[in-house]
C-alpha cells in the first residue's frame, strides 16, 4: 500500500502491514515516518494511492474508537455526555445509555466525576474520559495516535496500565502510535518499528501476550531486552550509529 499527497510527497511506499484480530500493535518511528499516516488510512480518512485495505471483517470499519493526544471533550457537556456523545450520535437515548455510560466511567475510574465539566478534571482524567468514549459503542479497532504524549511519567504508566487491563475486559483489537520505547514495550504485544522515508518496515518485535503487564513486568529482563531492541531498530531507522 502506498500513500502519495497531492503536494508530491510519498508519506508512504510498498506498506504491507496485517493487523491481527486482539492484537496491541504499536507503530514506533522517527517523526514523519508516516505512523498518522497509516492511522488516517485505516480509520478511512484518507484513501491510499497505491494498494488497498483488505479488511477481514467489513463490519469491523464502521466501529473504530479513536483516541488522540488531544482529548477533544466538549467543554460545555459533562464527564456524563461525553461519553454518552457516541450513543447518542448512533440514535441512542440518555435513558437507556445510562447504565453503559456509568458502566464505562467505572472502568476508567471516573464514576464520580460524571457531572463534573472537563475543566476540573486533570490531564490524565480527561484521557480517561476520552478514552471511555473511545470504547463505549464496543468497537472492535482502536486507534491511539500518542494519546498519551502530553502526560507526566507517573500518569502515563498509570494509564497504559488502565488501558492493558480495559483491553483485556473488553477484548478490541489497537493499533497505538507512539514516540516511547519503554511504553510500547508495555503495552503491546507486537511492536513494529518504520523509517524514514516512505514508512519502511525495519523491525518487527513480538511480546508475548500472556507476560501480565504490571510493576513486576516493567523491572524484568524481558522487558529491557524487548525496549532494547526496540531502541536499536529505531536507532538505525534514524539512521544513527551506535
Ligand atoms: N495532508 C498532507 N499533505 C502533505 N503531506 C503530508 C500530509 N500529511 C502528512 N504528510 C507528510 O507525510 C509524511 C508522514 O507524515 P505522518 O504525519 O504520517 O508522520 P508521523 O510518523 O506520524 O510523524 P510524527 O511522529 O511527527 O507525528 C511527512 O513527511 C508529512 O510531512
Amino acid at each position: 500500500m502506498g500513500k502519495t499527497f497531492p503536494n508530491g510527497v510519498t508519506a508512504l511506499a510498498g506498506l504491507n502491514l496485517e493487523v491481527r484480530q486482539g492484537e496491541t500493535l504499536t507503530l514506533l518511528g522517527p517523526s514523519g515516518c508516516g505512523k498518522s499516516t497509516v492511522l488516517r488510512l485505516i480509520a478511512g480518512l484518507t484513501e491510499p494511492t497505491a494498494g488497498a485495505i483488505a479488511w477481514a471483517d467489513e463490519a469491523a470499519r464502521d466501529n473504530i474508537g479513536f483516541v488522540f493526544q488531544d482529548p477533544t471533550l466538549l467543554p460545555w457537556a459533562s464527564v456524563f455526555d461525553n461519553v454518552f456523545l457516541p450513543l447518542r450520535l448512533a440514535g441512542g437515548s440518555r435513558a437507556e445509555a445510562r447504565g453503559l455510560v456509568m458502566e464505562a466511567l467505572e472502568r476508567v475510574d471516573l464514576a464520580d466525576f460524571a457531572k463534573a465539566l472537563p475543566r476540573e478534571l486533570s490531564g490524565g482524567m480527561k484521557m480517561r474520559c476520552a478514552i471511555a468514549r473511545a470504547f463505549i459503542t464496543r468497537p472492535s479497532l482502536v486507534l491511539m495516535d500518542e494519546p498519551f504524549a502530553a502526560l507526566d511519567e507517573v500518569t502515563r504508566c498509570k494509564l497504559n496500565e488502565g488501558l492493558v487491563t480495559l483491553k483485556e475486559r473488553l477484548g478490541a483489537t489497537i493499533v497505538f502510535v507512539t514516540h516511547s520505547i519503554f511504553e510500547s514495550a508495555f503495552v503491546s504485544t507486537r511492536m513494529v518499528v518504520m523509517s524514514r522515508p516512505r514508512g519502511a518496515i525495519v523491525a518487527e518485535i513480538e511480546v508475548d501476550p500472556s507476560i501480565a503487564r504490571n510493576d513486576d513486568y516493567r523491572m524484568s529482563e524481558t522487558f529491557s531486552t524487548t525496549a532494547r531492541r526496540a531502541s536499536r531498530a529505531l536507532h538505525d531507522a534514524m539512521g544513527e550509529t551506535r
